[in-house]
């Protein structure tokens, strides 16, 4: 089985910009190369360039737009992401969401642009059918436990597994992340039992006080 993945999120937190947002690069890179273990990390968009030259970690971005390059004013496009140094995009998350349409328009460019997928889903009959558009990775979070501190994988442990079936009998060569309130390496240890592929995090991580602590724990039981 390949390394398990853990996505670090920093969504808008005032402590995932700037020098905060540094520090948790950089341990994660010293973390990763020392474990077994793959690290991401999904800063805010203006943070993927110097991350991408500062760090060797795979670097995504938190959303992308369905357009391709041209006159589109606003927009989030694939092909410059790529040409930033982002190594993936998320698609479709809680706090982003988009229509099925969108979904499928922004997985097109990520993928034509040569990026990762990972597209977030709510519940196990989303997390099926994002599986028809092919990703890298599903990432499922119930949107009640994201930024609760109460993690899924103890508190609905069944979503997970569920989930995982809906998505392998999909497609088995699609990889699925476990995502809200993960925040522990026993948390961890669980989302990889139950059959996912890694988590997909970051409260916990990004508004800890000592986000290494954090991080060292979250990879100890893998
Ligand atoms: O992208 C990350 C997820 O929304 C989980 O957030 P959380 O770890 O703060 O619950």
């Amino acid at each position: 089985m390949a390394a398990p993945f853990i996505l670090i999120n920093l969504k808008s937190y005032a402590e995932g910009f700037g020098y905060n947002a540094q520090k948790i690069a950089q341990v994660a890179e010293k973390i990763a190369h020392e474990n077994d273990v793959r690290i991401g990390i999904a800063p805010g968009y203006m943070d993927i360039h110097p991350f991408h030259v500062h760090y060797s970690l795979p670097v995504f971005a938190q959303h992308v737009d369905g357009v391709t390059p041209g006159a589109h004013t606003g927009h989030i496009v694939a092909d410059a992401l790529k040409a930033a140094g982002a190594t993936g995009t998320l698609i479709n998350h809680s706090e982003r969401r988009l229509t099925l349409a969108d979904i499928e328009a922004a997985h097109r460019s990520a993928r034509n642009a040569g990026l990762e997928t990972v597209i977030c889903t709510n519940n196990v009959a989303t997390s099926g059918a994002a599986t028809f558009f092919e990703p890298d990775y599903i990432a499922i979070e119930p949107p009640e436990l994201i930024g609760s501190g109460i993690s899924v994988s103890k508190a609905d442990p069944g979503i997970i597994e569920k989930s995982v079936e809906a998505v392998h009998s999909v497609n088995a060569g699609v990889k699925v992340l476990t995502g809200a309130g993960i925040s522990t390496g026993e948390c961890v240890r669980t989302a990889l039992d139950l059959g996912t592929d890694g988590v997909l995090l970051a409260s916990g991580v990004v508004k800890a006080a000592d986000p290494e602590a954090v991080l060292r724990d979250l990879i100890s039981k893998i």
